[in-house]
């Protein structure tokens, strides 16, 4: 899963991942965080996820990073925002009052960028990643953030073996694996989804849960 995979789905509006509602875990778990009003949220790999407006109505700050252009710019268009754009660094930055969305490589981010977030929201993020991908995107997680930071994960649980991702299949244990080293982990949902994704039936999905689990930085 190369940039240029990622930069061909957003040019052929193939993004049968965005979600035109706000994501109902994010709305029902988000306050387990207990995290203060005037926080910063970070939103990795934000496509144009309405969440983000979400989070911006519940009187957060939110600072997302996307390697599309046409994504950022959707996001800002079809939400009637008139944003900033300013080079930083090997990013654009298109930024409007409580809002910045950082064009570029997540894995180009240092702790420079992030100092001011305290809570993550991951959606359709870690799944969106390859294997080989998934240790390094959990290891630049866990380097960028001080300890206490939190993680809202929302991932797909399926057979691999009956679809190609993405979404790809990330499993409870492999949240453990990805994770326990630096993080307390917390599974706080887990439901069936395959009767809402018909899409997913389609491809030859039998079985599909959402898992939602809770991290935090130790
Ligand atoms: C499956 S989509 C999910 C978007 C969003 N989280 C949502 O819930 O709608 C994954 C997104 O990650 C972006 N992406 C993939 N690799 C990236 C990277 N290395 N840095 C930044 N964004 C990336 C893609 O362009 C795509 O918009």
């Amino acid at each position: 899963m190369n940039a240029e995979f990622w930069h061909k789905r957003w040019e052929r509006n193939q993004i049968g991942f965005h979600q035109t509602e706000i994501n109902t875990h994010l709305q029902t778990y988000w306050q387990a965080l207990n995290l203060p009003k005037g926080a910063s949220v970070f939103v990795p790999l934000c496509g144009k996820s309405l969440d983000m407006l979400w989070l911006l109505e519940q009187g957060y700050r939110v600072l997302g990073i996307e390697l599309s252009k046409v994504a950022v710019r959707d996001f800002f268009t079809e939400n009637n925002l008139t944003p900033t754009v300013t080079t930083y660094k090997t990013f654009n930055r298109w930024a409007m009052d409580e809002i910045e969305i950082l064009c570029g490589d997540f894995f180009h981010l240092t702790p420079t960028e992030l100092q001011t977030c305290t809570a993550i929201y991951d959606r359709a993020s870690l799944v969106a990643l390859p294997p080989e991908m998934r240790n390094d995107y959990a290891q630049q997680l866990a380097t960028l953030f001080p300890t206490n930071t939190q993680i809202l994960l929302v991932t797909f649980e399926y057979s691999q073996a009956e679809m190609q991702g993405p979404p790809f299949a990330v499993h409870a244990d492999e949240v453990t694996q990805l994770y326990q080293q630096h993080f307390t982990i917390e599974q706080v949902a887990h439901t069936d989804i395959l009767n809402e994704n018909p899409r997913f039936q389609k491809l030859g999905v039998t079985q599909m849960q959402e898992s939602v689990y809770l991290l935090r930085k130790k």
